[in-house]
């Protein structure tokens, strides 16, 4: 089956969308996971912390994917010692959203989740387009009446104050399949900044990788003179949250404007050249970055906080 491009899929929707579908509910939740290998359709808070079982190791599949308007990195995780394949993304970007659902298709996976680790300020999210596009597939496929309907929930932090499906806070696990992603709380570079961690179990990847956003990129850090920023709360969040994880924790953030792609603990905490110094230097490094604002800020800002969805969102359609 050919499908239209994105952009066209939402076209489409919003013609033939009536209000036959329930707003997405917003739980908040501790821990979650998809009831894989049943139905899709549930809208209902996630299990909290059983496993999903079936008697098989989690084996991670990962892609680090990169837009290079925004210089974004959007990282795709997968278990595919799971039968299901099921996957997340985190970051995605609206002008990509094509490019990461046709590699999640091509490499056979299911996608659960659109993870944000805050609300973008220079570019907008994917997670409202993926959403929207998963919902057209499922018209596609079948009738939304009798069929179990796939479903990608959007995921970002209840202090960003952003719409999304599922909210996280500090020590929430995301689980697809027997993989989970550890919850972080990394506020300075918006109030609303979450890290995500894989676990730390022994059946769990090794080293462990951490998804820092803004908070921490490699040697250097977000900015943080908008959106509630804070280089004294950054300064901390790093050095509690991030610092604290082993040495040979690999860390991928949000961007990267150098053209590196990975680092460590170990590498940022000695080479970091504003978070390797004390709170009082990186703080005064901090208040004299004068960085011009991000060109598409009163863009993305609103948008992201609905989800990526603007003009109208896909609960007004
Ligand atoms: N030129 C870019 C924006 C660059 C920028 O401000 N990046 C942010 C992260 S996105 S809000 C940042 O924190 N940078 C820190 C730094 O030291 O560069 C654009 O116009 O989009």
């Amino acid at each position: 089956m050919i499908l239209p491009s994105t952009q066209n899929r939402l076209l489409f929707l919003r013609r033939i969308l009536s209000a036959s579908r329930p707003a997405p509910s917003s739980a908040s939740v501790r821990a979650f996971r998809p009831p894989l290998a049943r139905s899709y359709t549930s809208m209902a808070a996630a299990e909290f912390g059983t496993p999903a079982g079936g008697g098989v190791a989690p084996k991670l599949l990962f892609r680090q994917l990169f837009e290079k308007e925004s210089s974004t990195y959007t990282y795709l995780l997968a278990d595919v010692g799971h039968p299901d394949r099921p996957a997340l993304l985190i970051d995605p970007v609206d002008r990509t959203v094509d490019r990461d659902l046709s590699l999640t298709k091509d490499l056979g996976l299911k996608l659960i989740y659109a993870l944000n680790t805050h609300c973008h300020a220079d570019h907008v999210t994917g997670t409202g387009l993926i959403k929207a596009s998963y919902t057209l597939l499922a018209l596609y496929v079948a009738n939304i009446f009798f069929t179990k309907m796939p479903t990608v929930k959007s995921i970002i932090s209840k202090e960003s104050g952003a719409k999304a499906d599922l909210f996280v806070e500090a020590g929430d696990r995301v689980y697809i399949g027997n993989l989970f992603l550890e919850v972080r709380a990394t506020p300075g570079h918006t109030v609303g900044c979450v890290t995500y961690v894989t676990g730390d179990e022994r059946d769990q990847p090794q080293p462990r990788m951490a998804f820092t956003g803004d908070a921490l990129l490699i040697r250097g850090c977000g900015r943080t003179d908008f959106q509630g920023g804070s280089s004294s709360q950054l300064y901390h969040s790093v050095h509690s949250q991030i610092f604290t994880l082993p040495k040979d924790t690999l860390l991928y953030p949000a961007h990267d404007y150098k053209g590196f792609t990975v680092t460590t603990v170990e590498e940022e905490t000695t080479c970091n050249p504003r978070l390797s110094k004390d709170e009082g230097t990186f703080t005064n490094i901090m208040e004299n970055l004068n960085l011009p604002y991000p060109k598409m800020i009163d863009v993305a800002v609103p948008a992201n906080m609905v989800c990526g969805l603007q003009d109208p969102p896909l609960s007004a359609i």
